[in-house]
C-alpha cells in the first residue's frame, strides 16, 4: 500500500513536548507494557520503585554569589533559577544508568542552576562570567544524551551551571537556491521539521529520540537519524557552524567544500560541549518528501542479510531507510511493539523509500530487484509499515520494562564489513558472559541501521531481570563490551557520542598524541577548562 503523506499519517508530525525526568517522552502520553512484552520478559518480576522527583534531595545551589549576580543582571531574573523541578530536568541523561540514579533519589549530578540564554551573545557572556569564577557550564539542548554527557566533573569547580538552549528556537534564514537553511542551536528536532515542512523541505534527521533531541545537540555528538541511508548523518549536513566559546566566536564553513586547510568544521562537530557552546548551525534541506513507502523483506539469517545491504551500500541503489535484525531481534519483533515475541523466523529487513513519486518508484524497483536477488523474500509493506509508525514509541516502553524490574538498555558500535562477524559475536559474548556470571541471563539482541560502502553500524539492545543493584549490573556488563569493542578493532561509538561513559575507549581508539592535540585545541578555546569538564577529553 502505497502512502502518501499527510500531516495525519505522519508520524514526523509531532508537538514539541516537555519530558519529565526520569521519564521519556510525552508525560501525557505514557506507555502501558503490551500484553505480549509482559508474557515475555516476565514482567512482575520485580517492583522497582521510583522516587518522587519532587522529593529527591539535591545538593545546595554552590555557584558564587557574584558569579550568580553577573548571570541574573546578563539574563534577567526569569532566565537564572535554582527551581527544584528545573534542577531535576536537567540532572544527566537519559541513558539506563542515569534513569536508574534519578529513579533512586540519587541527584548528585544535579546542576546548580539552569540559564536560559536567548541570543549568541548571551552565551558569549555565560561562558565569560563561568571563566571568571570558575563554574562549569554543561551545554543543553534536548537532554537526551545516552553517553553521560551532561554530567560534569565537579571537582575542581565552584558550581555547575546547565545553559539550556531552548529559547534559542528559530529558523533564520532558508536559502532556496543553495538548499541550506541556517537554524538556532536551541531548536528542537521536530520544531525544526515543522519550521522546515512549512516551507516544504525537510531536514531528513530522525534519530530514535527525535521527541527529545534537537539542533545543537545534533551538531555537538554527530548524531545518526534512521534515514542516514538516504539523507546522510547529522555531520554530513553541517555546511557552516557558530561556535561561543570562553575567548569568543568561531565561525567555520565558508563554502560547502574548500581546500583551505584541515575542514574545521569537523574539528567541531562532535566537540559535545568541550570546546564552547554551539549557537547556530546552517544545513543542507531537500525537498519535503511527496511520497513514501515502507516494506520489510526476509533473509534466512543475518550473514545473507547483511550481505544484502553491503552490496546496497556498495553498488546501489539506496533506499531512504534500510536496516536489519538479527535471528533474535526479528523472533522477538521489535518492529511492532504491540506483538513482541511473534516469532517471525530468519532476518527482517525494513526498506523504506522517500522522495518523489517517480524517484520512489524507480529507487524501489531497483532495490526490490536487487534484494530478490540477494535472496531476500518479500514480507509486503505491513512490517515496514509498523515499524514506521511505531519507530518513535518504542523508546517509552523502557519505562515500564523498568517498573516490572527488568533491565533493558542499548549501546553501539561501527566497523568495516569484513570485520563485522566477529565484532557482533565478541560483543554479544560478552554482554552474554557479564550478566549470566551475575545470575541474569540476557536476551542480547542486534541490528545494523546504518550502512556505508565500507561498513557498518551495529545496535545492541540488551534485555534482563535487574539484579539488586543494577546500575553496578550493567556496568559490568557495559564494561565488558567497550574492551570487547576496542579488541575487535572497531569503534567506541557510532553516534551515541563519548560523554563520560566512552571516553576510555575513544582515548584508546585514537591514543596519545591525538589525544593531546585535542587537549590543545580545548586550551585555546576554554583556557580555564570551564567548558563540560570531564566529557570526552
Ligand atoms: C531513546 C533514545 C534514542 C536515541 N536514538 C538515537 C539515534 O537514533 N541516533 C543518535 O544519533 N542518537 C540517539 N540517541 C542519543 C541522543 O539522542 C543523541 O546523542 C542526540 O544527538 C543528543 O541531542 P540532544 O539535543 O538531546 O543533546 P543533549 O543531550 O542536550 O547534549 C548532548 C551532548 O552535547 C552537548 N551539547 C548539547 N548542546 C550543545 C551545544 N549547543 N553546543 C555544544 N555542545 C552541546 C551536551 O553538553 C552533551 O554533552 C538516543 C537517545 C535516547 C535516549
Amino acid at each position: 500500500m502505497a502512502d502518501e503523506t499527510t500531516e495525519h499519517d505522519d508520524e514526523t508530525a509531532l508537538p514539541v513536548v516537555r519530558m519529565r525526568r526520569p521519564r521519556w517522552g510525552d508525560p501525557g502520553s505514557p506507555a502501558e507494557l503490551p500484553a505480549a512484552a509482559a508474557a515475555l520478559v516476565g514482567a512482575g518480576v520485580g517492583d522497582a520503585g521510583v522516587a518522587d522527583p519532587d522529593e529527591v534531595a539535591l545538593p545546595a545551589p554552590a555557584v558564587p554569589d557574584a558569579a550568580r549576580a553577573a548571570l541574573t543582571d546578563l539574563l534577567g531574573s526569569g532566565h537564572v533559577t535554582d527551581d527544584h523541578r528545573e534542577r531535576i530536568d536537567h540532572t544527566r541523561g537519559y541513558s539506563t544508568p542515569d534513569i536508574l540514579a534519578l529513579r533512586r533519589g540519587d541527584g548528585s549530578d544535579a546542576p546548580d542552576l539552569v540559564v536560559t540564554p536567548g541570543s549568541h551573545d548571551d552565551v558569549l557572556g555565560i561562558l565569560t562570567i563561568c571563566a571568571e569564577h570558575r563554574v562549569a557550564v554543561v551545554p543543553f539542548t534536548g537532554g537526551t544524551s545516552v553517553v553521560g554527557g551532561l554530567a560534569p566533573q565537579r571537582d575542581g569547580f565552584a558550581g555547575v551551571v546547565s545553559v539550556d538552549m531552548g529559547r534559542l528556537d528559530r529558523l533564520v534564514a532558508v536559502d532556496e537556491i543553495s538548499r541550506t537553511a541556517t537554524l538556532q542551536a536551541g531548536l528542537r528536532g521536530v520544531r525544526a521539521e515543522e519550521l522546515l515542512r512549512a516551507k516544504g523541505y525537510t531536514l531528513g534527521h530522525f534519530p530514535q529520540s527525535y521527541e527529545g533531541a534537537g539542533i545543537g545537540g545534533y551538531a555537538a555528538t554527530r548524531s545518526a537519524g534512521q534515514s542516514s541511508a538516504g539523507y546522510g548523518r547529522f555531520d554530513e549536513m553541517v555546511e557552516h557552524i557558530v561556535l561561543a566559546t570562553p575567548r569568543g566566536t568561531v565561525e567555520v564553513g565558508t563554502a560547502p567544500r574548500s581546500a583551505a586547510g584541515p575542514d574545521l568544521r569537523q574539528l567541531l562537530l562532535g566537540s559535545e560541549g568541550v570546546f564552547g557552546i554551539i549557537t547556530e548551525v546552517t544545513v543542507r534541506i531537500r525537498p519535503a518528501p511527496t511520497h513514501r513507502i515502507f516494506e520489510g523483506w526476509r533473509f534466512d539469517d543475518f550473514d545473507s542479510g547483511a550481505a544484502a545491504l553491503r552490496s546496497l551500500a556498495q553498488d546501489g541503489p539506496m533506499p531512504t531507510v534500510i536496516r536489519l535484525s538479527d535471528e533474535v531481534e526479528t523472533s522477538i519483533n521489535l518492529a511492532d511493539p504491540g506483538e513482541l515475541g511473534v516469532d517471525a523466523g530468519g532476518c527482517l529487513v525494513i526498506v523504506g523509500y522517500e522522495g518523489r513519486d517517480d524517484e520512489v518508484e524507480r529507487r524501489r524497483a531497483a532495490v526490490t530487484d536487487a534484494l530478490h536477488a540477494a535472496g531476500g523474500v518479500s514480507a509486503g509493506t505491513e512490517p515496514g509499515e509498523a515499524w514506521r509508525t511505531g519507530r518513535f514509541r518504542a523508546p517509552y516502553l523502557r519505562d515500564p520494562l523498568l517498573d516490572a524490574g527488568v533491565l533493558v538498555e542499548t549501546l553501539e558500535t561501527v566497523t568495516f564489513w569484513s570485520r563485522l562477524d566477529d565484532v557482533k559475536a565478541a560483543v554479544t559474548a560478552a554482554l552474554t558472559d557479564t550478566l549470566a556470571e551475575q545470575g541474569t541471563p540476557p536476551l542480547v539482541m542486534c541490528h545494523i541501521s546504518h550502512v556505508y560502502a565500507s561498513g557498518a553500524s551495529l545496535y545492541f539492545t540488551v534485555v534482563c531481570p535487574q539484579a539488586d543493584d543494577p546500575i553496578a549490573q550493567w556496568s559490568a556488563a557495559k564494561s565488558a563490551a567497550n574492551a570487547a569493542i576496542r579488541r575487535a578493532g572497531a569503534s567506541i561509538t557510532h553516534h551515541h557520542g563519548v560523554g563520560r561513559d566512552h571516553r576510555d575507549g575513544y582515548h584508546d581508539e585514537i591514543g596519545d598524541l591525538a589525544l593531546d592535540a585535542l587537549r590543545a585545541v580545548k586550551n585555546t578555546f576554554d583556557p580555564d577548562g570551564v567548558c563540560n569538564p570531564g566529557v570526552l577529553i
